[in-house]
């Protein structure tokens, strides 16, 4: 063989065939690679004119083709498919060589991989990348973990291939191991939760006012040229304004209302469980999805009573769809919090050190998430790394204090015209319940100790007490 290639990439699907031509198009000498030939030859035969491929047909020729110390991308899906890919490939690799799971990884498992791989001698980064196939041919978000090491080494050439804001590459080294699947997990937690936010707005401006796709696509728009400005909203005004052409209905009334998941969401909320974080908004999204896809459930309860079918008319019309662009604002502030805050709860458990302004950093271009506000996220936390909730920034506090009157009155109208706004009111929720003096959970413990002698702290003394219940009711202190 001839000249060798720089990189490689083993996985050319949706996401593997653009990362490919996407470090081609940079200059980069790509080896190609796939279970089946046929997707590594049509890429190939579609596109050697954007710059240097090496086709391989099997794992050995694949190895073969690439200058030392190799790197091999893996874009495959997570789990198993992962594990049999890097089965393949080790007993071909050489000390030093470095494994890139580019893919959706679990981060325990990328832990795990890392382990076994560094005891072979081999490198192992686990990758989170976002920003679908577009992002991954002009420019992803990428969120690289495992050693630093193999960061200095690879990442001038994935900055090279990331997208890019005020000239700063959106791509950092974000952790040790699973730092940056971890990362990558919570992005599309928050995702979710976005995603069902807006979907929210959608279904209150369609119900509670009476507008139709195509208007709430423009009101979207005009959203998207404020504080809301992001990709997720941009595309939702695309999804709202498309037609369907066999059926000339709005795109979004032909499509089935059961949203799907592959799982990272799911994760999130799972992680955020072992961690205590509570991540409300990615909750209700990942439930609402479930929920969602229930035909079961919601074929046996539809019909019961309700009051939905009312539209507001008149003075209680005026403004609402204001109100619901302050509802969607507040809400999403609190969704993104949880989200770091579950990242900040994640580095601890699992010592990694994140810097939180640097992940907002990353998060502006390339990826599903980027919005204007994560330049606000990133000043947040470069004034205060440390900050225990973006809540808590002056430019969140103040911008609650702003919605609030609007948020309250969309979460009781929703409630009124019985419009599920799962994600709006768990939202407001938890934005009054860490701003409340006091929580009922002070019962919780009175309950939790007089069934179970579970004990309580007070707030008048030190130490942990147990009520006699059955008998004087006298507090006795534990030791
Ligand atoms: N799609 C997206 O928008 C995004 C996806 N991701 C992640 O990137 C990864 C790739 O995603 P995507 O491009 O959508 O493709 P898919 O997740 O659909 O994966 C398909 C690719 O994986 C290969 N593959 C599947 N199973 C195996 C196996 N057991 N052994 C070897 N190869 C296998 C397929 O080969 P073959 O052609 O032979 O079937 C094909 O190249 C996933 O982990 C995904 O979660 C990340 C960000 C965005
Ligand atoms: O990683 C992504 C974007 O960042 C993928 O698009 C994600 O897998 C989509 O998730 P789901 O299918 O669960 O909606």
């Amino acid at each position: 063989m001839s000249a060798k290639a720089e990189i490689g990439v083993s996985g050319l699907a949706t996401m593997g065939r653009n990362l490919a031509r996407n470090l081609a198009r940079h200059g980069h000498a790509v080896a190609l690679h796939n279970r089946t030939y046929q997707k590594t030859k049509d890429l190939v035969d579609h596109f050697s004119d954007e710059g240097t491929f090496v086709a391989a047909e099997s794992a050995q020729e694949f190895v073969d083709s690439l200058e030392r110390p190799r790197r091999i991308v893996l874009m495959v899906p997570a789990g198993a498919a992962t594990d049999a890919v890097i089965d393949e490939f080790t007993p071909l690799l050489e000390q030093g060589d470095v494994i890139i799971d580019a893919g959706n990884a679990h981060f325990l498992d990328t832990r795990r991989r890392e382990k076994a791989l560094s005891e072979k001698g081999l490198n192992f980064v686990g990758m989170g990348v976002s920003g679908g196939e577009e992002g991954a041919l002009n420019g992803p978000s990428i969120m690289p973990g495992g050693p630093k090491e193999a960061y200095d080494a690879l990442g001038p050439l994935l900055e090279d291939i990331a997208a890019k804001v005020d000239g700063e590459p959106c791509c950092t080294h974000i952790g040790a191991d699973g730092a940056g699947h971890f990362v990558k997990m919570v992005h599309n937690g928050i995702e979710y939760a976005d995603m069902q936010l807006i979907a929210e707005a959608y279904d209150l401006l369609r119900k509670g006012l009476g507008l139709d796709p195509a208007a709430i696509a423009e009101t979207f728009r005009s959203w998207n040229a404020g504080r809301l400005d992001s990709y997720l909203m941009e595309i939702s005004s695309e999804v709202l304004s498309h037609v369907d052409a066999d059926t000339g209905k709005p795109f979004v009334d032909v499509v089935a209302d059961e949203a799907e998941q592959k799982g990272t969401g799911r994760w999130t909320v799972q992680g955020a469980l072992e961690l205590g974080v509570p991540v409300t908004g990615i909750g209700e999204a990942v439930f609402s999805r479930s929920l969602s896809g229930h035909r079961d459930l919601r074929d046996a309860a539809r019909g019961l009573p309700g009051t939905s079918g009312a539209v507001l008319e008149g003075a209680a019309a005026e403004g609402f769809a204001d109100d619901i662009e302050q509802a969607l604002y507040a809400s999403k502030i609190v969704a993104y919090a949880q989200g770091f805050n579950q990242i900040q709860a994640g580095a601890v458990e699992y010592d990694w050190s994140i810097d939180l302004g640097a992940v907002a950093s990353i998060w502006r271009g390339g990826c599903i998430i980027r919005a204007r506000f994560l330049d606000e996220i990133t000043a947040a936390y470069r004034r205060d790394p440390a900050l225990a909730t973006l809540l808590a920034d002056t430019s969140f506090s103040e911008a609650l204090a702003g919605a609030q009157d609007s948020w309250r009155r969309v979460v009781a109208v929703a409630a009124q015209l019985g419009i599920p706004a799962p994600g709006f009111s768990t939202a407001l929720s938890y934005y009054d319940a860490l701003r409340a003096e006091r929580l009922p959970a002070a019962l919780i413990q009175g309950q939790r100790d007089f069934f179970g002698a579970h004990t309580y702290r007070r707030t008048d003394r030190e130490g942990t007490f147990h009520t006699l219940w059955a008998e004087e009711g006298r507090p006795q202190e534990q030791r």
